[in-house]
């Protein structure tokens, strides 16, 4: 069954996940939880992630940040005794099941990581790499050209195309991931802590290229910079340690989604003010 024909329907699941205005979902979770193992990291967790937004997930260490995001492109698949229940849904079609292909999905749904993971290759392949494997039939280096100057990266590089990408500097590397990640032309582009390694100027620059993105594109990003979900993002989802249960372990819950401005004014749950006041580490 697809996700559209389930009784709650992708737009706005829940009172706690309010889309911001004129914006219809793209990603759906519907009470979702989430195991590796015996440990639960997310418990009922539903949220209706805008599109062409930027959406930040915030929250204290080991509050399931990472897991949620990598939940919606399945990167969490191979992980030994991942286990998951309740519903996730991309444009309204379910995102795990047998009759999804992960390939497919994160092509759609593309990543950046924490740390910049070029390929030791040059920084023209690094960018045309994914194009070439989904088989793409245009012209390389115009599509490459394109990629790096959406990613704000080409005039620091157009005469270093054949270099390898690995001789960037750190913030040009995730620059370089980014441009990779939008060759594949994506839909989502999930955000995993991305300048957690970089500079203070490079964050700038990749805060900035992400508000041009956004356009473009919906952007779901994790950060432990409460400033930097406040400067980037549209939405603001809190994650909260629940209560422990069964083998002691706290999962993390949704104790807020709200318009950023909203979350960091006027917060609606006392976790999530006690979070944002620095109560709650
Ligand atoms: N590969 C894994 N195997 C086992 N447990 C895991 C794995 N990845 C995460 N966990 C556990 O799941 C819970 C949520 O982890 P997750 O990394 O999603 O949280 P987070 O909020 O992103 O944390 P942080 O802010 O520290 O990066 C934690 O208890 C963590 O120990």
């Amino acid at each position: 069954m697809s996700l559209d024909q389930q009784p709650i329907v992708s737009r706005n699941p829940s009172p706690a996940a309010p889309p911001a205005p004129g914006a219809d979902a793209v990603l759906v979770a519907r009470d979702l939880s989430v195991w590796y193992g015996s440990t639960q990291a997310l418990r009922g967790v539903s949220i209706a992630i805008p599109r062409n937004r930027i959406t930040a997930l915030i929250g204290p260490s080991g509050c399931g940040k990472s897991t949620l995001l990598r939940c919606f492109n399945r990167m969490n698949d191979l992980i030994p005794g991942f286990r998951m229940e309740g519903q996730l849904g991309f444009d309204g079609d379910p995102v795990a099941g047998p009759e999804v292909d992960p390939v497919t999905l994160r092509r759609r749904v593309g990543m950046v990581f924490q740390k910049p993971n070029p390929f030791p290759k040059t920084v023209y392949h690094n960018v045309a790499w994914g194009a070439r494997i989904n088989g793409y039939t245009g012209d390389l280096d115009e599509l490459v050209e394109r990629s790096l100057r959406r990613a704000a990266l080409w005039d620091e590089v157009k005469d270093k195309l054949n270099r390898s990408g690995l001789d960037l500097s750190g913030g040009q590397q995730q620059r370089l991931c980014i441009a990779r990640t939008l060759a594949v032309e994506p839909e989502v582009i999930l955000m995993d802590e991305p300048c957690s390694a970089l500079d203070p100027i490079s964050t700038a620059r990749v805060e900035d290229l992400m508000e041009d993105l956004k356009a473009e594109y919906t952007i779901v990003i994790v950060t432990h910079n409460m400033q930097q979900a406040r400067r980037v993002s549209d939405m603001t989802a809190c994650l909260m340690l629940d209560e422990a249960r069964g083998n002691g372990h706290r999962p993390g819950v949704l104790a807020e989604f709200s318009p950023t401005d909203v979350l960091f004014t006027t917060p609606k749950d006392p976790r999530t003010e006690a979070y944002i006041t620095g109560r709650i580490g």
